[in-house]
């Protein structure tokens, strides 16, 4: 299975996208893993808050192959403990699948299109955090989630 976290937004030079590639690599040594920014769509001052979250949706979808199942980070999904994650990863892989997306939506979060097409939501929090945030927190959740698998001594209850 690959795993592609798939996020509108920039990229930027920020401590946070440093602490990001860290554990990017780190993931690397147990699964194909990808982070595929969507970039800010231009000219979206001219856009209504619904229009962008439309225009965004499309981008995301486009994004898409047949094969990937769409899991959606969304402050009003599911939450779980870091080793029901592990677990919850765990399944993906056993079922077979080839392709695991995790979206992370724009400033106003997904169209309803995009709920549509997803197969789950994963809240971090009921509080809402900044896309750039979203991203270190799920990549380092991934590798949590792989270092409990392993029983290695990275996660400690
Ligand atoms: C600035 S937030 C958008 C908040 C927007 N009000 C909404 O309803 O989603 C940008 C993206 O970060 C992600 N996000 C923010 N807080 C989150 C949380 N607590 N749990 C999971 N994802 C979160 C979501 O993917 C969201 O679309």
């Amino acid at each position: 299975m690959q795993i592609t976290i798939l996020a509108i937004g920039k990229t930027d030079k920020s401590e946070l996208e440093e602490l990001i590639t860290v554990y990017e690599k780190r993931l690397k040594h147990y699964i194909k893993f990808q982070l595929e920014i969507i970039p800010d769509i231009k000219n979206r001052k001219n856009l209504s808050e619904a229009q962008q979250k439309e225009k965004e949706g499309e981008l995301i979808l486009a994004q898409l192959q047949p094969t990937d199942t769409l899991i959606l980070l969304d402050e009003k999904g599911k939450q779980y403990t870091s080793m029901d994650f592990a677990q919850f990863l765990q399944k993906k892989m056993n079922s077979g699948i080839k392709s695991l997306v995790l979206a992370i939506g724009g400033p106003y979060g997904f169209s309803d299109a995009v709920y549509a097409k997803s197969s789950g939501k994963i809240s971090l929090s009921k509080m809402t955090f900044s896309h750039q945030m979203v991203r270190l927190f799920i990549v380092e959740q991934i590798y949590r989630g792989f270092t409990i698998l392993r029983n290695e001594p990275y996660h400690h209850q």
